[in-house]
């Protein structure tokens, strides 16, 4: 510790030395800080109080060993229809895969300062990496108790260019792993609406044309009640495929201003759909609010892998899905378009969606 904690919160400017020089919160916790700087205090509206707004629902858990059983299948689009997030077990990627890939996570953040700062944006060898942290900082009252490391899956060759030594062969075996499951979702779902193959190398581009994976790093929270490890947001993606330590603090928004508890289940991955196949899908699968709490006493690692077109691709309801003579809610945007939408504001809930919205 060095001194007292408001010393050293008054002493530095918080926003030059955790985003402008990139030692993140890590590097304040690092310092010994013991109460929360005011950058990261949330307005009285957007607190959450675990105590009084969750509720004892849960979200499905399927067991996918026999993804060719109907009602694997039909389990999973009920999910994706009333939940819009479900955990899967017995999905085939190996435990050790997965205890690799979040020790993996610490290894990264947890090594020396300046190896760390090689993937800020000022330094990094390609823009497929970058070490952030929050959300998007710049644009943000508020700021996030996270720190995270985001990469672009472009292919093997380039992952093992650019991705970090510290992480990066975890990390493609991972990648590698989860390629399939998600395959298998991606199929599952779209039967439901009436779309036969993605295995075509076009439809492949409409939904799995950009894979990005993140690593979160949120560092043990001072105040978590105050704050937010990451603020209401629904995924810009098509799915989200996420992998959780054991620490748990996900939340899913249920009816009204309620939050159901996603607990971490050990070997397992929690699937949530994201805004591109809400708009695809014309509403039918939902994808829903989530935030995420700190803890007090240790550091969490999540991650996210998220599966979304490719930039150029227009997004918009099917026609397999209008076919039924439904009217389209939201018209076609370029996905480019909506993500710069996406990350042009702070995380604000499903604000991002009405850009789409006829
Ligand atoms: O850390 C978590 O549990 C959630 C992360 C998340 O929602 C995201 O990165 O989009
Ligand atoms: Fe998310």
């Amino acid at each position: 510790m060095e001194g007292s904690s408001s010393t050293i919160s008054d002493s530095l400017n918080v926003f030059d030395f955790v985003v402008k020089q990139g030692n993140g919160i890590k590097g304040l916790v690092d310092k010994g800080i013991e109460t929360l700087p005011h950058q990261y205090v949330q307005p009285l509206e957007e607190r959450f109080d675990t105590s009084t707004k969750t509720t004892t629902q849960s979200i499905p858990v399927i067991d996918v060993a026999n993804w060719d059983d109907p009602q694997v299948a039909e389990a999973i689009c009920e999910a994706a229809i009333r939940w819009g997030f479900f955990q899967i077990v017995n999905h085939g990627v190996p435990m050790e895969v997965l205890d690799q890939v979040k020790d993996a996570v610490h290894r990264f953040f947890e090594s020396p300062v300046e190896e760390k700062a090689k993937y800020l944006r000022m330094n990094s060898p390609s823009e497929t990496v970058c070490l952030n942290t929050s959300f998007n900082p710049r644009v943000e009252k508020v700021m996030e108790w996270k720190d995270y490391l985001t990469m672009l899956y472009v292919d093997d060759d380039k992952a093992s260019a650019f991705w970090p030594p510290a992480c990066r062969e975890e990390a493609k075996e991972y990648m590698k792993r989860v390629k399939v499951v998600i395959r298998r979702l991606l199929q599952v779902l779209l039967k439901r609406i009436n779309v036969k193959d993605i295995a075509e190398e076009t439809e492949e581009y409409t939904l799995m044309g950009t894979i990005r994976l993140n690593f979160n790093y949120y560092p043990p929270c001072p105040n978590p009640e105050i704050t937010t490890a990451i603020g209401r947001h629904s995924d810009a993606s098509a799915i989200t495929v996420l992998l959780q330590d054991e620490t748990g603090g996900l939340y899913v928004r249920g009816e009204g201003d309620s939050w159901i508890c996603v607990p971490p289940i050990d070997g397992a991955l929690v699937i949530n759909v994201g805004d591109v196949l809400q708009i695809m899908s014309n509403d039918l699968y939902k994808s829903i609010e989530h935030r995420a709490v700190g803890n007090r006493n240790k550091t969490r690692v999540s991650i996210p892998i998220f599966v979304a077109p490719g930039p150029d691709v227009l997004i918009g309801p099917l026609p397999q899905v209008l076919e039924t003579g439904d009217k389209a809610v939201y018209k076609q945007v370029m996905y480019s378009d909506y993500l710069k939408c996406f990350f042009s504001k702070p995380h604000d809930g499903k604000a991002a969606m009405e850009f789409a919205k006829i």
